[in-house]
């Protein structure tokens, strides 16, 4: 578990401000993060540290809002419309497990966070909900404005797994031409470390969309499935200035499974170092004593994330991509599924019980 993360990390700006051969290259790496985990981190994603950092400031805004103020912009019941703020236990993280019994029995431990969800303004069929503008002035036009970066971002990962699968013009973002994306704040509030011990924030799952973007704050616990090493988790470090990008199982089966969908979760953070070199200036100038530190913390502390959730237009139909199925001897593995029909299916097993 202390292992290193075998996540790799790609530098998204050569990308984005490159010519042809850098941006195959980094298609090429982007490629191989998710055939061999199924994630990666983008530094030079191009979605500017100061937004990143307002959003984070708008999710404890909200989160710390009475539950009654929180709850005048409620989830509605039932898995098929999915915005607006869930409290902790409402919630509960289900594995392809479609049986409702199965589900009933899942829902009698409810995960421990809280969260909001927003999607396309433009989005007929799941319009958003959100507070009433006067109890918390400016947090719709803040999230809206985060959505269209995240959503730009989502459309240059798109044409660069498009050119890793030398997929003509103009690629898959047409796929995804109606950005019909979700943007979740997530908080996870403090709780005693004896609680969690057994417990997840967040139990082991895979998203069910095609690409999921997630920014944490510096507290840790997310921890990624070794593709090697099946049960084995590995945390997936916070690392400042980028993003997390996984694959969901949408667009593992689109891949024919090329790229994975890998499980992950959200435990307790991974343990303080007991011994911390502490480098003092002092008059002979600076000195580095070994200090022994008390990992007395019997709180967790709070934690903050925003996953950003793409999925392809609803009349998507999914059939393995070029170059994942012919080629290599492979063939087709799955049968052709729209979107919608995949999605819904997904949806209702998190929600209803
Ligand atoms: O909070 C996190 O770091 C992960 C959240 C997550 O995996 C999800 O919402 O699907
Ligand atoms: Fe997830």
């Amino acid at each position: 578990m202390a292992e290193t993360s075998p996540i790799p990390i790609v530098d998204f700006g050569k990308f984005l401000s490159g010519g042809k051969e850098e941006k195959e290259l980094v298609a090429r790496q982007i490629d191989d993060a998710f055939r061999n985990v199924g994630f990666v981190y983008l530094k030079g994603h191009g979605v500017e540290r100061e937004m990143v950092e307002r959003c984070f400031e708008w999710s404890k805004k909200f989160f710390a809002l009475p539950s009654e103020t929180k709850l005048l912009a409620p989830h509605p019941p039932g898995g098929s419309h999915h915005r607006g703020y869930s409290a902790p236990g409402v919630e509960k993280v289900s594995q392809h497990t479609y049986d409702a019994a199965e589900i009933a029995k899942l829902r009698e431990v409810p995960d421990f966070k809280e969260s909001f969800e927003s999607g396309n303004p433009h989005d007929s069929a799941q319009p958003n909900i959100w507070l009433p503008e006067d109890a918390l002035p400016g947090f719709r036009a803040f999230m809206e404005s985060y959505f269209t970066s995240c959503s730009t971002l989502v459309h240059h990962i798109l044409d660069a797994l498009s050119i890793a699968l030398s997929v003509p013009d103009p690629g898959l973002s047409p796929t995804h031409s109606k950005s019909l994306f979700q943007l979740r704040i997530l908080h996870y509030p403090a709780i005693e470390k004896s609680e969690l011990e057994n417990r997840s924030r967040i139990n082991a799952h895979s998203d069910f969309g095609t690409l999921t973007l997630l920014f944490q704050d510096s507290v840790g616990g997310l921890e990624v499935e070794d593709p090697n090493q099946p049960g084995t988790f590995r945390p997936a470090t916070p690392i400042e200035d980028t993003v997390l990008v996984n694959i969901g199982d949408l667009m593992a089966r689109w891949s024919n499974d090329r790229w994975r969908s890998t499980v992950h979760r959200v435990g307790l953070p991974p343990p303080k170092p007991k011994l911390a070199v502490n480098t003092m200036a002092n008059s002979e100038g600076r000195r580095a004593d070994i200090v022994l530190q008390e990992d007395g913390d019997d709180i967790v502390p709070d934690r903050y994330s925003i996953p950003f959730f793409a999925v392809a237009d609803m009349e998507t139909v999914i059939d393995a991509l070029p170059g994942c199925w012919d080629g290599e001897g492979s063939r087709k593995k799955y049968e052709p599924v729209t979107a919608w029909g995949y999605v819904q299916m997904r949806m209702k097993a998190l929600y209803d019980g």
